[in-house]
């Protein structure tokens, strides 16, 4: 596990000092929230409260999987747990492989539960691990060592293509043996992308087999065939040559919200991929997701100590209260119907899509 443990410390230096985030758009910025200048309340009549999957979180504010495996990295899951249970807000964790491959790194994932006994956690194993022999057991220990929620699969296809050592395993079964296993974890499976963004046909293709919760993780934030790219470089991979072709692809975070949210109304959907302010946050309400999340921020904030994470939320809350005061939404099911703009790639791509603005505005109020 040398080379897991290497590759989860070699990940957190390359997207904090990589420079591999933001290379591409989110599209969120071909949204716009329409101004009320008179809103009808008060910014303290702003009411945040909202639900991740049933339980009650203070803001739809979710800091998203990122890391774990090592103390170092413990110590970092550690901080941002603390003051994700003091803001009542919900936290993911990095991928959980590492556990099963090397136990002692446990501490590193338990630390997370210690430290927000009450906020709502979600675990996070890979689709090729479900592909490679991981089962009900593997998955009931990833999921104990927080206590978890939720278990977040994690899609991560153009990193694994990228990865000098990565697994290309996408086989069909995986899928019916997710749901079978689905059954016996009792609690919900949360699909997540990681970069790339969910379209309409996999979106349908999840619902199919009973799937309804999705981390859309769109692109526009970190770019994981960036961060797989400059592995590859350090070690001569082959590979890395390709990795620029593929710099811009994948959906953008904006786009894949609505194709999502359009594909399965009813669905729970955490808006994520590049999102760094409360701003981005209403946006991707507004356009139809039930939470918003974003980790790298949060990763970043968490390099320099406790208060930096808690200065740096409190920031994002104030932010999202401030759009929702001036978009006239006094709490969160009101954001789901503000009034918004489409406008440039954003529209475009809905076009292209046979998505129609004024049907989607009927599905994305529905929430
Ligand atoms: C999930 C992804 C965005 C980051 C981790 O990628 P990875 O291939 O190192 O994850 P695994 O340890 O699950 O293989
Ligand atoms: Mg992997």
């Amino acid at each position: 596990p040398r080379h897991l443990i290497n590759r989860k410390l070699e990940h957190v230096e390359a997207t904090v000092f990589g420079g591999v985030e933001r290379l591409t758009s989110t599209m969120l910025d071909d949204i716009t929230l329409v101004h009320q200048a008179f809103p009808g309340f008060s910014l303290e009549d702003v009411e945040t409260m909202s639900y991740f999957l049933g339980k009650k979180i203070s803001s739809p504010i979710m800091v998203t999987g990122m890391t774990g495996g090592t103390p170092e990295l413990g110590r970092l899951n550690g901080i941002i747990a603390s003051v994700v249970e003091e803001m009542g807000l919900v936290m993911g964790v990095g991928s959980e492989r590492i556990v099963i491959e090397n136990p002692s790194s446990e501490e590193s994932f338990r630390v997370v539960r210690r430290n927000a006994p009450t906020s709502p956690l979600v675990a996070n194993i890979g689709v090729p691990q479900l592909y490679r022999g991981y089962g009900l057991s593997e998955l009931k220990t990833i999921i104990s060592v927080i206590e978890a929620d939720a278990l977040a699969v994690h899609l991560n296809v153009a990193q694994e293509v990228f990865q000098p050592e990565g697994e290309t395993d996408y086989r069909e079964e995986t899928l019916a043996k997710l749901r079978d296993l689905s059954k016996e974890i009792g609690i919900p499976v949360i699909l997540k992308e990681t970069g790339c963004g969910l379209s309409i046909e996999t979106v349908r293709r999840f619902s199919s087999y009973g799937f309804h919760n999705f981390d859309v993780s769109g692109q526009g934030g970190t770019s994981w065939v960036a961060v797989e790219k400059l592995r590859g470089e350090r070690r001569g991979n082959w590979k890395s040559r390709s990795a620029s072709v593929f710099s811009t692809w994948g959906i953008p975070t904006a786009a894949t919200i609505m194709e999502t949210r359009w594909s399965d109304p009813t669905s729970f959907i955490i808006g994520s991929g590049g999102l760094r302010n409360g701003l981005d946050i209403a946006k991707a309400i507004a356009l139809g997701a039930d939470v918003g999340g974003f980790a790298l921020p949060v990763l970043e904030a968490s390099l320099e100590g406790k208060n930096s994470v808690r200065s740096f939320l409190n920031d994002v809350l104030f932010q999202l209260q401030a759009a929702m005061l001036m978009s006239g939404s006094k709490d969160v099911k009101s954001l789901r119907k503000a009034s918004i703009v489409i406008r440039g790639g954003l529209k475009e791509w809905m076009e292209s899509r046979g998505i129609s603005l004024s049907t989607y505005d009927k599905v994305r109020k529905g929430g």
